[in-house]
């Protein structure tokens, strides 16, 4: 669907300044129907391919391109898609529900569906309470559940968020974690950038990520976890007034759980031994 072709960006803000290489010759694919989750620290280069991507910053070297699902003209990819900035401008003196009526006819929503949009998503994203308040009365996590609306009031096939989840509450976090997996069944290809590896381990199907403007890793979540795995189990069973957790190897798996039903033990749970995300990324950082 979208594709990242050796992009390189390079800032030389002043002629005597060292050039910053902010993306270093970075290649992936985004697929019709993923959610992509795109980690990176501070500084890593996010926001610079995102703003790539959205065509408000030319790279300095290499190629994006896009195939004909989004469109075949600019004018008609760029309807096809949502876009969230980081640090999104919302007009201060106007009311949450003028913003999203003016979002909303900049890409030509019919008025009456606009009105029922605006009705369906403000209360979905809880801030239909605020909708007839100023902008400049709303506090960070409202303007973030703002921004999302007017990202995603166009029904685009790709949607793209640098980092909606900061700003956000836990039960706000939640709720759009929800809500991406919610489109995404839906069939909106979603790309979003975050610095919570947990978050993306937890929602996304895949995973690209960069460190210092290069790409570290770029592909699936599951598959990632299972080259990471070691052979080894854990199990979690109860032994007396307390919780005991012990690893084993393979080999020794029907021996130990035999031993454990002639004891009749009782067995909380029986995995595999697997690392987290974001112990497999810090691992790939070293
Ligand atoms: N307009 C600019 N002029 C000069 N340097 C820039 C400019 N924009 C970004 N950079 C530099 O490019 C690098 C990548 O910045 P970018 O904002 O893309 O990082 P990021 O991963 O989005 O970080 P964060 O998570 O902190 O938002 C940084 O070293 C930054 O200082």
């Amino acid at each position: 669907m979208i594709e990242f072709v050796n992009i390189s960006k390079k800032f030389q803000n002043h002629f005597w300044e060292k050039n910053i290489l902010a993306l270093d010759n970075v290649s992936f694919q985004i697929h019709e129907g993923d959610l992509v989750g795109f980690l990176g620290a501070n500084g890593a280069g996010k926001t610079t391919l995102i703003k790539i991507l959205m065509d408000f910053s030319r790279q300095t070297s290499g190629e994006l391109k896009f195939d004909s699902i989004l469109g075949e003209s600019v004018l008609e990819i760029k309807s096809n898609i949502g876009y969230l900035p980081e640090r999104a401008y919302l007009y201060q003196h106007l009311t949450g529900r003028e913003f999203l009526e003016y979002t909303g006819s900049i890409n030509s929503i019919p008025k009456n569906d606009l009105k029922s949009l605006i009705k369906k998503w403000s209360e979905k994203i809880m801030i239909d309470y605020a909708l007839d308040r100023q902008i400049k009365g709303y506090s960070k996590g409202m303007q973030q559940r703002l921004g999302f609306i007017s990202a995603l009031i166009h029904s685009p096939k790709f949607l793209v968020l640098d980092e909606p989840l900061s700003g956000l509450d836990p039960v706000g976090r939640r709720d759009f974690k929800n809500i991406l997996k919610e489109l995404n069944e839906n069939g909106t290809t979603i790309f979003f950038s975050s610095h919570i590896v947990s978050d993306v381990e937890e929602i996304c199907n895949k995973v690209i990520f960069i460190e210092k403007g290069k790409l570290l890793y770029d592909g699936d979540i599951d598959s990632l976890i299972l080259k990471h795995s070691s052979d080894q189990y854990r199990v979690r069973y109860v032994k007396g007034e307390s919780i005991e957790t012990i690893r084993f190897e393979e080999k020794e798996k029907n021996q130990i759980l035999n031993n454990f039903l002639q004891e009749n033990v009782n067995i909380l749970e029986l995995e595999k031994d697997k690392p987290t995300l974001e112990e497999i990324i810090y691992k790939i950082k070293k």
